[in-house]
């Protein structure tokens, strides 16, 4: 009998396996799991966690039409499995493959594109709404959101209208006690109580049979009772309170890897009315002995070298160079030691940002608030205000999140606040949700805002050390790739001054950031070609250094902008505004960035040849410009003869 996996093209083939081949297909679903770590890093213990889950779903509802949404998606390899993806399941996170997050072009059971934390609740909400209103109102909705993300500020904005609107939802709270790292705060303390519960075994089902059954009660005494009921139980036991004092009814928790339980229950709660919350416990790891023993390292580890038998992971791909992220949690920990002043802020990245050491040593001043970032963002505008010296370290595209926040409580009130943009450019498998190119014009917008990149690691700490002198906001944006270094005398870091690392007469390179190491190896190609470029290493978006930079335009032919972000607002607009402000010829800005489109997943440097952002592709811009000005200059002298 071939692989049980191979037969199932949707999720409509599942029904017509005996609870044993369910069986069967949980382990070959976690085989395949492994299968992909042998290859490649990916998402591994979340999806471990989750296999169950996703059967019974799909086993219980048709979500061809109902809805479901993954909160995240970074657990949606096992959906991915079982809905005609299996064939193509090799090719996960690679260029032209399918995306590790779920992907609306792949699959109609994928509704949303999605890789950050916390929107479920609300997309789901929104769907049933629709639906609803356009005569559809049989489709159910769930979303399935973990006890990580389920701390979102926005998850309480989406159970408050949902409660509000008595709205028809299924809330599937899949609580694994670990986010990233493990998970932090109050909530994780409710949660943690309700361990000491004993498992839910359906018997609100029961007591909904036995409601029926008596003459003359309707459904709205029914579901008065039943709340009457819960919430008794819920007095007694107090798991769930929280939620039904939110006007969601609880159920659970339940064994999430209990199959057949949890289509049971599930099978009653799709047919029940209002909102409904199921907490569900699973292992993050489950399945893989080494992965449920380390979560957090399993999440998304290194490539599983050497396996053993039943699954044991005996030995992981060593770990590779030295990265920006590394060089700049050094320097966070060395100016926690020379000032007390100095605090730490991470939402849930602790492992990401490589902040280990600094939790272990400072652990007064480090604060990992949970998937919160809006309420980091507020929270280090308060430490200001008082008279530290917050760091907020969270990755550019998670940054986003608190895009108020920056505004409002720190760039408006002028206050020092450091950010620390992590993963800020091309980040490769992840894709779009997780490329960091938005934010130079996000944060170059506000007024008070200093935004600075490192141009090559020799810049990290000074630019640190530098951003924590500053009485406004600042901001240092680097990416995530491995440390490189251009040889050349030091040069202080002072406000809004770039460094010209060579000077040009034919054409001058401005980066913006750590492109600077291969612009710099473009310049010495393009010089043993006999072209004289120079190369101007911006360390500013803002202020800029419109001196040196328009100085550069000047004096050579032309210049080329070049940065790892949107080319829409970004440095070389930043640019372009300097030189129409000068009233010079902005024609002669050339701007090499990234296109007005997202970008999708592949490693990040077939990205980066991709879009000519490699030393090749900063080489063929430069030869064209070059060609190009050379031209218009010959015509010019010409028309003057
Ligand atoms: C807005 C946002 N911030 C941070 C992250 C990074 N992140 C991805 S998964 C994750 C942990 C999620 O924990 P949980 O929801 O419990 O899922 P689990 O992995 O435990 O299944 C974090 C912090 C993110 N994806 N989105
Ligand atoms: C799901 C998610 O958002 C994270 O797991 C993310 O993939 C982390 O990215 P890094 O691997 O760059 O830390
Ligand atoms: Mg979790």
């Amino acid at each position: 009998m071939g692989l049980l996996l191979s037969q199932i093209e949707s999720p409509a083939d599942l029904k017509r396996l005996s609870d044993e081949q369910l069986n069967q297909l949980t382990q070959e679903i976690r085989d395949e799991l492994v299968r992909i770590m042998s290859i490649r890093p990916a998402h591994f213990a979340s999806n471990l966690g989750v296999v169950e889950l996703c059967l019974a779903l799909h086993l219980t509802f048709d979500f061809s039409r109902d809805r479901l949404i993954w909160d995240t998606g970074h657990q949606i390899y096992p959906q991915k499995l079982i809905t005609g993806r299996y064939r193509q399941f090799s090719s996960i996170r690679t260029k032209g493959g399918l995306m590790g997050y779920p992907n609306p072009n792949e699959s109609i059971y994928d509704l949303f594109m999605t890789g950050h934390a916390g929107s479920s609740v609300s997309t789901v909400s929104g769907l049933k709404a629709a639906d609803d209103l356009m005569g559809q109102s049989e489709r159910k909705a769930v979303a399935v959101i973990g006890d990580g993300a389920f701390v979102s500020g926005v998850v309480y904005e989406a159970i408050n209208n949902i409660s509000g609107m008595d709205q028809n939802v299924l809330v599937i709270l899949n609580d694994n006690k670990m986010s990233i790292c493990p998970r932090t705060g109050g909530l994780a303390r409710y949660l943690d109580k309700t361990r000491m519960t004993e498992f839910y075994q359906g018997s609100k089902k029961t007591i909904s049979k036995v409601l029926h059954t008596i003459p003359y009660i309707g459904e709205k005494a029914q579901h008065a009772l039943e709340h009457l009921r819960d919430g008794m139980k819920g007095a007694i036991l107090r798991e769930g309170m929280l939620f039904e004092e939110m006007g969601f009814r609880y159920f659970g928790p339940v064994d999430g890897h209990d199959l057949n339980n949890l289509r049971t229950i599930l099978a009653d709660l799709k047919n029940q009315k209002g909102p409904l919350l199921l907490h569900v416990f699973t292992n993050k790891g489950e399945g893989v002995p080494e992965a449920s023993a380390d979560p957090v390292k399993f999440h998304t580890p290194p490539v599983i070298t050497k396996l053993g038998p039943e699954r044991t992971v005996l030995e992981l791909k060593a770990g590779g160079a030295r990265a920006y992220t590394d060089s700049m949690s050094d320097a966070i920990h060395q100016a926690m030691v020379a000032d007390e002043k100095v605090a730490i802020l991470t939402a849930a990245m602790c492992q990401g940002n490589k902040l280990e050491k600094v939790r272990e040593s400072f652990p007064t001043r480090f604060f990992d608030v949970g998937i919160c970032e809006s309420h980091a963002v507020a929270f280090a505008g308060g430490m200001a205000k008082a008279g530290m010296k917050p760091i907020v370290d969270i990755y550019s595209t998670f940054l986003q999140r608190a895009f108020d926040q920056i505004f409002q409580e720190v760039a408006l009130q002028n206050l020092p606040v450091v950010f620390t943009m992590d993963r800020a450019g091309l980040t490769g498998p992840d894709g779009p949700t997780h490329h960091g190119v938005f934010d130079i014009p996000y944060m170059r917008l506000f007024p008070n805002m200093i935004c600075m990149a490192p141009g090559d690691e020799t810049e990290v700490e000074p630019m640190l050390q530098f951003a924590l002198q500053q009485k406004s906001p600042t901001s240092i944006r680097y990416p995530k790739t491995n440390l490189e270094k251009v040889e050349r005398p030091k040069a202080p870091i002072r406000l809004g001054k770039a460094e010209t690392v060579l000077e040009g007469v034919d054409g001058t390179f401005v980066a913006f950031g750590a492109i600077m190491p291969s612009c710099y190896q473009a310049v010495l190609k393009l010089r043993a070609e006999g072209m004289q470029i120079g190369l101007i290493n911006a360390r500013f978006v803002k202020p800029l250094d419109s001196e040196t930079i328009l100085g550069a335009l000047k004096h050579t032919k032309f210049i080329l902008t070049v940065e790892e972000g949107t080319l829409e607002g970004g440095f070389g607009s930043a640019v372009l505004e300097a030189a129409n402000r000068a009233n010079l010829d902005s024609r002669k800005i050339i701007r090499v960035g990234l296109p007005d489109r997202f970008i999708d997943h592949a490693e990040r440097h077939e990205l980066l040849a991709e879009l000519g952002l490699d030393v090749e592709g900063l080489c063929k811009s430069m030869r064209k410009a070059n060609e190009q000005f050379t031209e218009s200059h010959t015509e010019l002298t010409e028309s003057l003869r």
